[in-house]
């Protein structure tokens, strides 16, 4: 079974960086005053331009705190839906995609992205929808931070899958330790595009064809 995460592994880090990114930040002065964005907005304060300054913060920072992958999934949500934002995805990722599901490989997303950031991405990519070929998805809500090793492992109860079944794939380091500390299998993608991250003595892919 594979878990995957997104950013600088199946999609490039620049399009969240340059292109997702500013697309919430710009709306964040006035998506704090919706009430559908009430509940999440009161986690980070009381008063909605302090809660607008800290997400901005974080979002400059690039902090991945929960309240903001929550608020920036339902940002998103209105330019997937306008026509406005297409996601990003290699072209090396979907044929591995379709071959894994012809072989009946179960493929699931662990991102710190929301689970709702995370499904309308893989449908609205330049490829197409691509969401059919997941089988489940895990955020920080649901899992826990990516750099914990508690984090793979409730991920791995939550599945009903031994972590020796697991393989997890990231271009972060300390990611993918995590998951090693899990007992799962790990595999490092550096993409070039993405300035070859050094992912530390596992496994080292450069394109998702390698997993073919
Ligand atoms: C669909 S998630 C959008 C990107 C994002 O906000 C993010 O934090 C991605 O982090 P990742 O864990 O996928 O590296
Ligand atoms: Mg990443």
């Amino acid at each position: 079974m594979i878990v995957t995460d997104i950013e600088g592994t199946t999609s490039s880090i620049s399009h969240v960086h340059d292109v997702l990114f500013p697309y919430s930040r710009a709306r964040i002065p006035e998506w704090v005053r919706r009430p559908e964005a009430a509940a999440v907005v009161r986690e980070v304060a009381a008063d909605p331009d302090e809660a607008a300054a800290i997400l901005i913060g974080w979002i400059d920072q690039d902090v991945k705190a929960t309240p903001l992958k929550t608020l920036q999934g339902l940002i998103w949500a209105e330019g997937y839906a306008s026509g406005e934002l297409t996601a990003h995805v290699y072209d090396d990722v979907p044929p591995v995609l379709r071959r894994w599901s012809s072989d009946g490989v179960p493929v699931y997303v662990y991102s710190s992205g929301s689970e709702l950031a995370q499904r309308l991405w893989f449908r609205h990519t330049q490829h197409g929808d691509l969401l059919g070929h997941f089988a489940g998805h895990f955020d920080t809500v649901s899992a826990g931070p990516k750099r914990e090793v508690g984090s793979y492992q409730a991920i791995a109860k939550s599945i009903g899958a031994d972590p020796a079944e697991l393989t997890f794939l990231s271009d972060v380091a300390a990611e993918l330790d995590a998951a090693e500390q899990a007992g799962w299998h790990t595999v490092g993608v550096s993409r070039p595009a993405d300035g070859s991250p050094d992912v530390g003595r596992h496994r080292r892919i450069t394109s998702f064809a390698e997993l073919l």
